[in-house]
């Protein structure tokens, strides 16, 4: 999947964006000498013999606070700056004793404590040298990322747009939640979940649609988005009913149909439509299997038009208790995995069919049963992908 092209776009909006140019500080962090405390400003040599008994008395000559200029004050011998945390050093000064220290005054302090040079003071440049690359190319941008920009002096950054995903859902059973039931029909549930996933990534879902089985209306529907989103994902009608309606839809549009050897998430189709080529992913509609193509697939995808490598959290888990497993196709399990003093503990949930929704929200990872293997026992070593979210109910 081709990277999407970089642009430039105000911090606020960079959030789960990938940097495509290295970031270099335009100024030392910290930009000058500091204080890291609000107290006084002074030389240590004069409280060398300071103590609680016999406290050094010290003429106050100034006052500078956070964003104030001390290039006019000067700290002599037996002198001392009342000075606030971040506000500059002033000249003379080789040291600051914190205000709880000192009795507090505003003419003349009692300082109780010798302090050595250099106490309390943040020197320019401690933490960030100006020309310092400081956010490499191929960053993913975060609240802590965001900070660093800033602080260095940068107000936008050059990133990859986040893509724009159109999430439609499809059948005629679908109803929106909170909207009454007639029988035979269900809450529409797979186009949340998938807008929500394609957010979590850093992208962003442009239009969230649920439309019924008529094939004519799904290819006008996307003849529309596929003018202007970067990717299209659908759910539902790509199996073997009759009335799977994007399969029977898409598949004159170059969209391909196959089995997968997974479970769950056999049926899929994906190709490229319309004149821009626009990616589409049709997901199985049963819910576990949308959540886990999206992962598999989708996920992959999407950071890829981010320019990024999609990275997930890979670790060796023991099998807490045995799980069987279908011939010939690779299982994405779901399970509750724990670290514990021996490793990583595996639990599979206990329904592990495609319309367990409740039990994919219990799982915290994926566990992958190999093609081969048909059962696992307590004890077997597994390949167990974390999920990355904070789900996770009793
Ligand atoms: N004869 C066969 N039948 C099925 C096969 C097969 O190989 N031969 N494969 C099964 C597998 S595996 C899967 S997975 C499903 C995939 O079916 P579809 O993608 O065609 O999905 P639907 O039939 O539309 O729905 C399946 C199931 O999921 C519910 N659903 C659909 N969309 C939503 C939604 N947006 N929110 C909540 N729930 C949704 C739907 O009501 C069905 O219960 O096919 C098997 N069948
Ligand atoms: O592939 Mo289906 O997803 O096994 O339930």
């Amino acid at each position: 999947m081709p990277a999407a092209e970089p642009v430039e776009l105000e911090l606020s909006a960079c959030c789960g964006l990938v940097t495509c140019t290295d970031v270099v500080a335009r100024v030392d962090l910290p930009g000058f000498d500091n204080s890291a405390m609000d107290g006084y400003a002074i030389r240590s040599a004069d409280v060398a013999e300071a103590s609680e008994d016999r406290p050094e008395v010290l003429r106050v000559v100034g006052e500078v606070a956070a964003g104030g200029d001390a290039a006019g004050l000067v700290v002599g011998p037996g002198q001392a700056v009342r000075i606030m945390t971040g506000a500059m050093m002033p000249a003379g000064a080789d040291a600051v004793v914190m205000v709880e220290r000192t009795d507090g005054g505003v003419d003349q302090v009692s300082v109780c404590d010798p302090v050595p040079a250099g106490r309390s003071i943040r020197p320019a440049g401690e933490d960030v040298r100006a020309g310092a690359v400081v956010i490499p190319a191929g960053t993913r941008v975060g609240a802590r990322t965001i900070a660093l920009a800033a602080a260095t002096g940068h107000p936008m950054l050059r990133v990859r747009p986040r893509p724009r995903v159109a999430v439609i859902s499809t059948g005629d059973e679908l109803i929106e939640p909170g909207r009454p039931l007639r029988p035979g029909q269900i809450h529409e549930s797979n186009s949340l979940m998938l807008a929500a996933a394609v957010e979590g990534m850093g992208a962003q879902t442009v239009e969230r649609l649920s439309v019924g089985d008529d094939p004519d209306e799904l290819v006008a529907l996307l003849t529309t988005l596929a003018g202007w989103c970067d990717a299209i994902i659908t759910s539902g009608g790509v199996s073997m009913g009759a009335y799977d309606v994007v399969k029977a839809a898409l598949a004159a549009h170059g969209v391909d149909f196959v089995q997968v050897a997974m479970q769950p998430g056999k049926p899929q189709g994906f190709g490229l439509f319309g004149p821009r080529r626009v990616p589409v992913f049709a997901l199985p509609g049963n819910p576990v299997s949308a959540f886990v193509s999206f992962e598999v697939f989708v996920a992959p995808a999407l950071d890829a038009m981010m320019g990024t490598t999609h990275e997930r959290r890979i670790v060796r888990g023991v099998m807490g208790h045995e799980l069987t497993s279908p011939a010939g196709r690779t299982q994405i399990a779901r399970a509750v995995t724990s670290r514990t003093d021996a490793g990583w503990l595996v639990d599979p949930v206990v329904g592990q069919g495609s319309h367990f929704i409740h039990d994919l929200v219990r799982a915290n990872s994926l566990v992958v049963v190999p093609e081969a293997t048909t059962r696992l026992e307590t004890g077997d070593e597994v390949e167990v992908w974390l999920l990355g979210d904070r789900e996770l109910t009793a």
